[in-house]
């Protein structure tokens, strides 16, 4: 695991939110996704490249719900995470196709989990996912199990990056919380964000 403390530029960041706006609202855009037995999730989500569904476990090219097509990741949003990828020169580089969108109030969190509904191809070659924070801050967890208690805190601020390939591609993590307030003055003056925080993960699938 790779933690690239304020990576993202200040002009970046402002940069994801407004862009992070246009399809958040159109269709295939933010909603709160459900988990199997019907409980929602302590967030709301929105799929680029490919869509995950959290009922099904599985991806798709539209979301199963209401039939959304799911809208591209822009280009910038890229490069971004390639960078990011390539800073990190012990994990291979991939090609994302994947982006999963994140938005978490100040109530939101995020339960314990592995990602690993990517191809079976994705994981074995431990092909990383990079995790951009926006917003306010994060108390993330993570650990080799399910046990919160067990697991470790660190705090994701905005413009922190975080990747997770390799040995730890397939570590348990979550957020337990997000601190009302943190988010950076510069960031709210610039896009009027709401309180809270975004998180973009890039996967391969
Ligand atoms: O919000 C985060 O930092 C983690 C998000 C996450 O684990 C996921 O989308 O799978
Ligand atoms: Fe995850």
């Amino acid at each position: 695991m790779v933690r690239l403390k304020g990576f993202v530029k200040p002009e970046d960041q402002i940069g994801m939110v407004r862009m992070c706006r246009q399809p958040g609202k159109g269709p295939g855009g933010f909603y709160r996704p459900s988990f199997k037995n019907g409980a929602k999730l302590n967030l709301w989500m929105m799929s680029l490249g490919k869509n995950w569904d959290s009922t099904l476990r599985s991806y798709g090219p539209t979301r199963p719900f209401d039939g959304a097509q799911t809208p591209t990741i822009p280009d910038a949003f890229k490069m971004i995470a390639l960078t990011a990828n390539s800073t990190a020169s012990e994990f291979p580089q991939i090609n994302p196709d994947v982006c999963i969108v994140n938005y978490y109030t100040n109530s939101g969190k995020l339960g314990l989990h592995q990602d690993k509904d990517e191809s079976d191809r994705s994981l074995t070659k431990g092909l990383p996912f990079i995790s951009i924070s926006i917003g306010d801050t994060a108390e993330f967890l993570f650990g080799d199990t399910r046990d919160k208690d067990q697991a470790t805190k660190i705090n994701l601020e905005s413009g922190d990056v975080l990747i997770l390939g390799g040995e730890s591609r397939l570590l348990f993590h979550g957020v337990s919380h997000v601190k009302t307030n943190t988010t950076p003055t510069w960031l709210k003056e610039a896009t009027g964000l709401r309180p809270g925080r975004i998180n973009l993960t890039f996967r391969q699938y």
